[in-house]
């Protein structure tokens, strides 16, 4: 089914209050980090605890990072996942057998309009979750992906009217520090990027 443009997910929520910033604030999708060693990294039973908070109120992501499959497969049951984002090398056809939505990261020299599957939704990212933000290419639009990479609040409405993408991942753009979400900036990020949506 085609998704609709203007989506907006924040990724890396840590905390109840985090998820309710995210509800309220009108995100679609929310991200759970499950990567070892990440800052945002959280364990299975934090995550049970925010992903029923979350319940039908936003799409629940996973996010992992080349984690062997078998437990990538584990915690996407267990967590009832919408979707699993990978955000490493993962490749091969297993990958294919998770059962759920797939957004895969897509390095930006890499992506063209339909380089995945029409099932696999692209995230077009040059990092993960480290802040930086991307030269982006001019002349290039993204109408089938998420664009993510140093996302503001002073960023993202400019970026969507340039790159027009389906949608917009965010982390640390909405951080008050490292790890640390500001209900604040996620709601006005948010607005940001609703307004420019409805823009294009
Ligand atoms: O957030 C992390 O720590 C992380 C670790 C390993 C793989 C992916 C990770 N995060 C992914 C994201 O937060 C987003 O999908 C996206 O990259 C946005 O990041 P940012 O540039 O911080 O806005």
């Amino acid at each position: 089914m085609p998704v609709p443009r203007g989506l907006i997910k924040v990724c890396g929520v840590r905390s109840l209050e985090d998820v309710q910033a995210c509800v309220e604030a009108g995100a679609d999708m929310i991200g759970l980090v499950m990567v070892p060693g990440s800052k945002r990294q959280l364990l299975e039973h934090q995550a049970l605890v925010l992903r029923e908070r979350i319940a039908g109120d936003a799409q629940v992501v996973g996010v992992f990072m080349d984690q062997p499959w078998d437990e990538v497969r584990r915690l996407s049951e267990v967590l009832a996942l919408d979707h699993v984002q990978l955000h490493g090398s993962e490749s091969g056809q297993q990958w294919e057998q998770l059962g759920r939505c797939t957004i895969r990261r897509i390095k930006p020299a890499c992506y063209h309009v339909g380089c995945q599957e029409p099932t696999i939704l692209p995230l077009v990212d040059a990092g993960a979750g480290d802040g930086v933000a991307l030269d982006w290419p001019p002349g290039v639009s993204y109408p089938d992906a998420l664009i993510a990479g140093g996302l503001t609040v002073n960023s993202v409405g400019a970026l969507i009217r340039q790159l027009k993408p389906l949608g917009v991942d965010v982390s640390s753009g909405v951080e008050a520090q490292p790890g640390i979400k500001s209900a604040r900036l996620i709601h006005e990020f948010c607005a940001s990027a609703r307004a420019a949506f409805q823009q294009i």
